[in-house]
C-alpha cells in the first residue's frame, strides 16, 4: 500500500474528482460517510455525548457530514465551527447549510470562553485540521487542542490528528490533538509511522474513498506500508522437482564465549525459514553448543572465545554475521580482512554493525544489496545523531544511497530503507521486544536470501513473518512470556497465515 504526502494526497483528490466525473462534495460525503458507518457500528445507537469539532477548510466538512448522520440516526450530537479564519470552503458552506436544513445550528467557537465542557465519558471527533495544515496551530485553536487533550476523552481524529503533518515534523507538541483513533483517507501517512509521533497517534485505519489507483500508481511514490498484500506476491512457492541445494547454503558467523545463544539462534532461524543448508562458524567455545542445539546445522570454528581469523571453509550463497560475535580487538581486525576480500551476499548485524562503525572505511567493501539490520542505537554509530525521525530517514537513505546498501531499521513499524524507497512494516507488537529478537530476524532474512528471495525482498518478506508472528502468538499468549524462541515457534503459523483469506469487513 502506498503512503502519500499531503500533496500527493491533494494531487490525487483533484485527479479523481476530474477523470471519474464525482463533485468534490460528493466525494466529502462519500469519505465522511464511511466515518460516520464506523462510529454507528460501534456504537448502536447509544446515547454517549458526541461533540464534533469542525474546522472551516475541508476536514470541518468532513466533520459536519459526520454530525449530519449523527443526528439524523438519534445520536446525542453537539457541533462547533472552531473559526479560526473567515475563508470557509465551498464544499464546508455546502454542508454547513446542509446541516440547517436539518434544524441542527452548529455552535461558533470564537475564543476560550465558548469552549464546551466535555467530560471524559463522552467521545470527541477531531475535525479541526486535516490535510490542509500549513503551520502550527496557535491561538484560541492551539488552547481547544490543549483543552481536549487534558480531559483525555476518547478522540476520534479525522484524516489527521489536527495539528499532524504527514512529511514534517510537529514543532510545537502542545499543539497537536492526542488520538485515540485516526480514521484517515486512502493511504496511511508517514508521520503515524514514526516514533516521534507515539502522542499523537494510537491506533488508526485507513478508510478507502476511491481515489483514482492509476493516478495514484502514476505518482510513483517512495514510501510504502508493507501488508499481506504485498508480501503474498513475494512468496516463491516449492518446486516439485527441488532438492536441498535448490534452498541455498546459509552461513551465519558469530558468537563469543557466554554468546553462543544468539548464533543458535539465527541458525536455527535460518533452516526454519527454509534455507536447504545452514552451517555456524563460530569461536572453538561453541562447537558443542551449536552442534547439540542445533542438529541439522554444521559446525565450523574459529580460535577460542572469540572470532579472529574468519577461515572457514564453507561455500555459502550467503552470510549473515554479527550476532554476539563481540568487538575485541582481534575480532575486529579479522572482520576487516574478512570484509575486504569478501564477495558473497551479506546480511550484517549486532556487533558487525558496530565494527563498521568504528571503522568506516569498510562500508565501501560490502557487495551490492548488503543488508545491515541496526536497530536505533546501532544506526546512530554509523551516522550519527538526528533531529527527529525525518531527518533519521533522511541520514539511512543517504547511506543506503552511497553504498548501495539495504538499511533495516529496527523498531515500531520497522522499515526497510532501499535508495529513496521506503518499506515500512505492518506487523509485529511489544512482545517482539525481548533478547535475541533480533538475532532471529538476522537468520530469517539470511535463510530467504539463501532460497533465491532478492535481498530488499527478504528484509521486506523477513521483517512481516517476523513481526506476524508476535501477531498470531498473542491471541493466546502474554506478551511477557514470549521469546525470541516463540518467533520460531509461529514461523510456520505465519506463513500459513499468508494463504487465509482476510475475513470481510461489515462496514464495506
Ligand atoms: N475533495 C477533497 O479534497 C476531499 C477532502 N477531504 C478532507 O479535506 C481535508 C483537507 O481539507 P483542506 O485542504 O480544506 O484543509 P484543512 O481542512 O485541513 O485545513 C483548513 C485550512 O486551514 C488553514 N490552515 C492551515 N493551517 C492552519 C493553522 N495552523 N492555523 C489556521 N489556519 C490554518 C489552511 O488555509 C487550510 O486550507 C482532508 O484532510 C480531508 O479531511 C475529504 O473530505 C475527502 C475529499
Ligand atoms: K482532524
Amino acid at each position: 500500500m502506498y503512503i502519500l504526502s499531503s500533496i500527493q494526497m491533494a494531487k490525487a483528490d483533484k485527479a479523481t474528482i476530474e477523470i471519474s466525473g464525482i463533485t468534490s462534495t460528493e466525494l466529502m460525503e462519500h469519505a465522511a460517510t464511511k466515518c460516520f458507518h464506523w462510529l454507528h457500528t460501534r456504537l448502536q445507537g447509544q446515547k454517549v455525548k458526541i461533540h464534533v469539532f469542525c474546522g472551516i477548510g475541508n476536514n470541518g466538512g468532513d466533520g459536519l457530514v459526520i454530525a449530519r448522520h449523527l443526528h439524523q440516526h438519534g445520536y446525542n450530537v453537539n457541533c462547533y465551527v472552531v473559526n479560526f479564519s473567515e475563508k470557509r470552503t465551498e464544499e464546508f458552506l455546502v454542508n454547513y447549510n446542509r446541516l440547517k436544513e436539518i434544524g441542527e445550528w452548529p455552535t461558533v467557537i470564537n475564543n476560550e470562553n465558548d469552549f464546551p465542557d466535555v467530560a471524559f465519558e463522552d467521545i470527541v471527533i477531531d475535525a479541526i485540521f486535516g490535510n490542509g495544515l500549513t503551520r502550527e496551530p496557535e491561538g484560541f485553536t492551539k488552547k481547544l487542542i490543549e483543552y481536549i487533550n487534558n480531559t483525555k476523552v476518547f478522540t476520534l481524529a479525522i484524516d489527521f490528528p489536527s495539528g499532524l503533518y504527514s512529511n514534517s515534523s510537529v514543532t510545537d507538541k502542545n499543539a497537536v490533538l492526542k488520538a485515540g483513533h485516526t480514521l484517515t483517507f486512502q493511504t496511511p501517512k508517514l508521520a503515524f509511522l514514526l516514533p516521534e509521533n507515539k502522542d499523537f497517534i494510537n491506533t488508526w485505519e485507513v478508510i478507502d474513498i476511491g481515489l483514482d489507483a492509476d493516478f495514484i500508481e502514476g505518482l510513483k511514490p517512495q514510501n510504502n506500508y508493507i501488508t499481506k498484500n504485498e508480501i503474498l506476491p513475494m512468496y516463491k512457492p516449492r518446486n516439485k522437482w527441488s532438492h536441498k541445494g535448490t534452498y541455498g547454503h546459509s552461513l551465519i558467523i558469530g558468537g563469543s564465549f557466554g554468546k553462543i545463544g544468539a548464533v543458535t539462534l539465527a541458525s536455527k532461524a535460518a533452516l526454519k525459514i527454509g534455507s536447504g543448508l545452514v552451517s555456524a562458524y563460530v569461536p572453538k567455545c561453541g562447537y558443542n553448543i551449536i552442534q547439540i542445539s542445533v542438529p541439522e546445522a554444521m559446525v565450523e570454528v574459529d580460535n577460542d572465545a572469540a572470532l579472529e581469523y574468519y577461515n572457514f571453509k564453507t561455500k555459502a550463497t550467503v552470510i549473515g554475521i554479527g550476532p554476539g560475535m563481540g568487538t575485541v580487538e582481534k575480532t575486529a581486525l579479522g572482520f576487516e580482512l574478512f570484509i575486504k576480500e569478501n564477495k558473497l551476499p551479506l546480511v550484517i548485524d549486532a556487533d558487525a554493525i558496530n565494527l563498521l562503525s568504528q571503522n568506516k572505511l569498510l562500508l565501501k567493501y560490502l557487495p551490492k544489496n548488503t543488508v545491515l539490520t541496526p536497530h536505533p542505537k546501532e544506526l546512530e554509530r554509523l551516522v550519527g545523531t538526528w533531529k527527529n525521525d525525518f531527518e533519521k530517514l533522511e541520514k539511512i537513505t543517504k547511506l543506503s544511497q552511497d553504498y548501495n546498501l539495504i538499511i533495516v531499521l529496527k523498531g515500531t513499524h520497522t522499515v526497510v530503507v532501499n535508495g529513496t524507497s521506503k518499506y515500512f512494516n505492518s506487523t509485529g507488537n511489544p512482545a517482539l521486544a525481548t533478547a535475541g529478537s533480533g538475532d532471529v530476524l538476522t537468520g530469517i532474512i539470511t535463510g530467504l536470501i539463501a532460497q533465491g528471495y532478492k535481498p530488499v525482498n527478504a528484509a521486506i518478506f523477513g521483517v512481516y513473518l517476523h513481526g506476524k508472528t508476535a501477531d498470531i502468538a498473542i491471541q493466546n499468549t502474554a506478551h511477557e512470556t514470549f521469546t525470541a524462541s516463540t518467533i520460531l515457534d509461529y514461523l510456520p503459523k505465519a506463513i500459513l497465515d499468508l494463504f487465509e483469506e482476510e475475513v470481510e469487513n461489515p462496514e464495506e
